[in-house]
């Protein structure tokens, strides 16, 4: 049995609101306002690539998504559900793929996403674990410690670990830090599958321009946490005809050098 799309928990909910909804969102640490505003829609089904310098804001937004800490102003919500209010509908609905992604070195790939998926409650947790490999195509990694695995399979596991749940909504900090050519082109296809097939909506954070133009959708681009840019691939290509690059696009909308 493999995944299959997620299942319908409050569909109507999920499906009237938008996958993800920022409203005048901001965040200060101390006196250092990190996000200024930031009003953004994320519909179903996109892969939205959110791209900025080192220091723009683009973890803080993702960490008022995934919870681990509360917007100084504004709202954010995942699925119609706000990530203050209603935390628990948010966390259900959210995998997460952190920069630094953690797991237990001394236990096997299996016995890591069992643990995870125990936690996340599902009522046959190694079932859920061993189809979350099969689908990332890495179950011959399933018996093996994680301690003794290269970047790219921790990776994949962070991965598998991110989707054992079946969350409609997977958040991935930097993705291909770290990953070889051959990882990161492996990252690409698992983000297209994880998308076409699952039908889940990506929300991914990056520095590499030429990824976001192969496997985005829409981007954005954060410059001292303000949103200086917002649109569809297909509309920035056209907008800026005369661009060679999405490098160019990047600099010209305001973006720093990368
Ligand atoms: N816990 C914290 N306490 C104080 N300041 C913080 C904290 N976390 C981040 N900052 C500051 O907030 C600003 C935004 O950081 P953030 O990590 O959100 O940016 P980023 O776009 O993700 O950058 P990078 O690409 O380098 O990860 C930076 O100036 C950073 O130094």
């Amino acid at each position: 049995m493999g995944l299959v799309p997620t299942p319908s928990i409050a569909r109507t909910h999920v499906m009237n609101e938008p996958a993800i909804e920022l409203r005048g969102l901001q965040h200060r640490y101390d006196t250092d306002l990190v996000l200024r505003g930031v009003d953004l829609r994320i519909e179903h089904g996109e892969v939205f690539g959110f791209l900025g310098h080192n220091g723009a804001g683009k973890t803080t937004a993702m960490n008022i998504l995934t919870t681990l800490i509360t917007p100084t102003a504004g709202t954010a919500a995942v699925c119609g559900y706000d990530v203050v209010t209603e935390r628990s509908e948010v966390t259900r609905r959210i995998g997460y793929l952190p920069a630094d992604v953690r797991m237990y070195g001394h236990m096997s790939a299996l016995e890591n996403l069992e643990f995870l998926a125990k936690l996340s409650g599902l009522p046959d947790a190694r079932a859920a674990a061993m189809e979350a490999l099969e689908f990332l195509g890495c179950a011959d990694l399933a018996k093996r410690r994680v301690g003794t695995f290269s970047t790219g399979m921790r990776q994949r596991i962070g991965i598998a670990q991110a989707i054992v749940h079946r969350p409609h909504v997977l958040l991935l900090d930097e993705p291909t830090s770290g990953l070889d050519p051959m990882g990161v082109r492996q990252l690409r296809n698992t983000i297209t599958q994880l998308n076409a097939e699952l039908g889940m909506t990506v929300f991914m954070n990056t520095h590499l321009l030429s990824e976001v133009s192969k496997v985005c959708t829409t981007i954005g681009v954060l410059n001292h946490g303000e949103l200086i840019y917002n649109d569809s691939i297909e509309n920035t290509t056209l907008r800026f005809p005369d661009e060679s690059s999405l490098e160019d696009i990047y600099v010209r909308v305001g973006g720093p050098t990368p």
